[in-house]
């Protein structure tokens, strides 16, 4: 991972690593008129500049609308519930947002010099608890968790539309921003449109989605260059052209002309990888960007995606429900079934010693890694996740299920004492504990408010 100046983003001054993207407590539910649907119910991960973070997970368990809340792009009946929160945290974007809407930023240090954060906790209005922000005291807490996540509004921290939050620096020299975040799921018009394909591009399974059969390739990929970098003219073309090259399409400067149908599936692909990079966005969220290709192609497209992410730093989110692919690609991996998810961890870790019963039974049904010579698969499907999980989802699935798991919902938690990088969410970890202290981990931890509890969402 290699970083410059623009791409140092914020918090830390300790040289770990820089956060791009937090997620937390991520919950997206469908409203239909029958039941509601938590297709993400309560996620919290991380991607960093330069990495690539995948989802895996059978069909259902919530991957794309993961995607599609991060774009602001969950269709109704569905919504991003009060208590999410997702953040972006990049120097230059806080800076430009502050600047182009300076109505909408916040200084954080001001806010923590006029509320003890202590003191919010224990407000009836608002439902929560230190343990919601996984602490134990609300000494604990800053005034950051509460911002973003519709709390900070409902405590008369932030207006409801207050989505730039300075942490070093003041909202009124935005040059002089030295940290801070942009909270994704308060964006709405312009600054929504600011940031969705713009920071942070996406590419869909099916190419055609993206692509329109009645305009060229070329000047589709110029449309993106005009509206994103103001780019018209010889020099838009030069550069789609350019932009076609580097996703490897040969005879670019003649290709840039041909309509979308006289491209292959996999050059289409490319294409629109290229429309995507048009953006010159900072991170890129592939869902099945390669399912509907053959072997070999998906091979190539895999790897154009590695030399892009080298060359610009990208920090890439990519979700497959493939292993094979999944061990290809992240440096990270999270594990998604039902709406949450079940495991975290490096990917070498995750394939050399997976921990959560369904992780093992997805990596049983690669071929070649399984058991004796019978491919296994995972016998029947992922439930429709339509009531608060109090007990674990894969339970009914799971061949190490016992009683508590119908009684018990499993909270993330690190596989064993220290193992923080690697956490499950099953009531057979922390390790080397008896099945009693085991318990206690998970009930201690699950004091958590459910928001989605009496359709309580003024949000959105
Ligand atoms: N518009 C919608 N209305 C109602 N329910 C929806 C809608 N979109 C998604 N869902 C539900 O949300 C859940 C998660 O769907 P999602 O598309 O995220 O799954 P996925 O992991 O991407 O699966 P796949 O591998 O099939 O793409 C499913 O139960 C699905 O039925
Ligand atoms: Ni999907």
């Amino acid at each position: 991972m290699s970083m410059n100046a623009e791409t140092q983003t914020t918090q830390t001054n300790t040289g770990r690593s820089e956060t791009i993207l937090s997620v937390r407590n991520l919950q997206t539910a469908f409203f239909t008129d029958k039941e509601v649907i938590r297709a993400v119910d309560g996620i919290s991960y991380d991607i960093e500049t330069g990495e690539t973070v995948g989802i895996v997970g059978e069909s259902g368990s919530g991957k794309s609308v993961t995607a599609r809340s991060i774009m602001g792009l969950v269709d109704s009946p569905g919504r991003i519930l009060p208590g999410s929160s997702i953040r972006f945290h990049h120097l230059e974007t806080v800076r430009e947002f502050a600047q182009r809407f300076s109505g909408n930023a916040v200084d954080v240090n001001a806010l923590e010099q006029t509320h003890d954060p202590a003191e919010l906790f224990d407000r009836p209005e608002v439902d929560m608890t230190p343990a919601a922000f996984g602490y134990e005291s609300p000494e604990e807490a800053s005034i950051v968790d509460f911002l973003g996540s519709g709390y900070g509004e409902s405590l008369g921290l932030i207006d409801a539309d207050d989505f730039v939050f300075v942490t070093e620096g003041s909202p009124d020299d935005p040059s002089r921003i030295e940290s801070g975040f942009v909270e994704i799921t308060r964006l709405e018009g312009k600054a929504q449109r600011a940031m969705r394909g713009n920071k942070i591009a996406m590419v869909f399974q099916d190419p055609l989605t993206s692509l329109n059969p009645v305009y060229t390739v070329g000047n589709q990929i110029k449309e993106a260059l005009r509206l994103h970098q103001g780019m018209t003219g010889g020099e838009a073309t030069n550069e789609a052209v350019e932009l076609l090259e580097a996703v490897g399409i040969p005879d670019a400067r003649r290709r840039v002309r041909e309509y979308p149908h006289q491209f292959s599936g996999g050059m289409r692909q490319r294409a629109v990888i290229a429309m995507a990079l048009a953006c010159e966005p900072e991170v890129l969220i592939c869902d099945e960007p390669t399912t509907a290709l053959d072997v070999t192609i998906q091979a190539q497209i895999l790897e154009l995606l590695e030399d892009l992410q080298e060359e610009r730093d990208l920090a890439i989110m990519f979700i497959t429900h493939d292993m094979g692919v999944i061990a290809d690609v992240s440096d990270r991996v999270n594990v998604m079934y039902a709406g949450e998810i079940v495991e975290t961890a490096d990917v070498e870790t995750l394939f050399a010693s997976p921990k959560h019963p369904y992780t093992q039974g997805l990596l049983e049904s690669i071929p070649g890694r399984q058991v004796g010579e019978r491919l296994q698969t995972i016998e029947g499907n992922v439930p429709t996740p339509n009531e608060p999980a109090t007990y674990c989802r894969f339970a009914p699935r799971c061949p190490e299920a016992f009683d508590a798991c119908n009684e018990i919902h499993p909270v993330s938690i690190p596989v064993r004492e220290g193992a923080d990088d690697h956490t499950a969410a099953c009531l057979l970890y922390p390790e080397g504990k008896s099945e009693l202290e085991r318990i206690d981990h998970h009930t201690d931890q699950a004091a958590e408010p459910s928001s989605t509890e009496g359709g309580a969402n003024e949000d959105q």
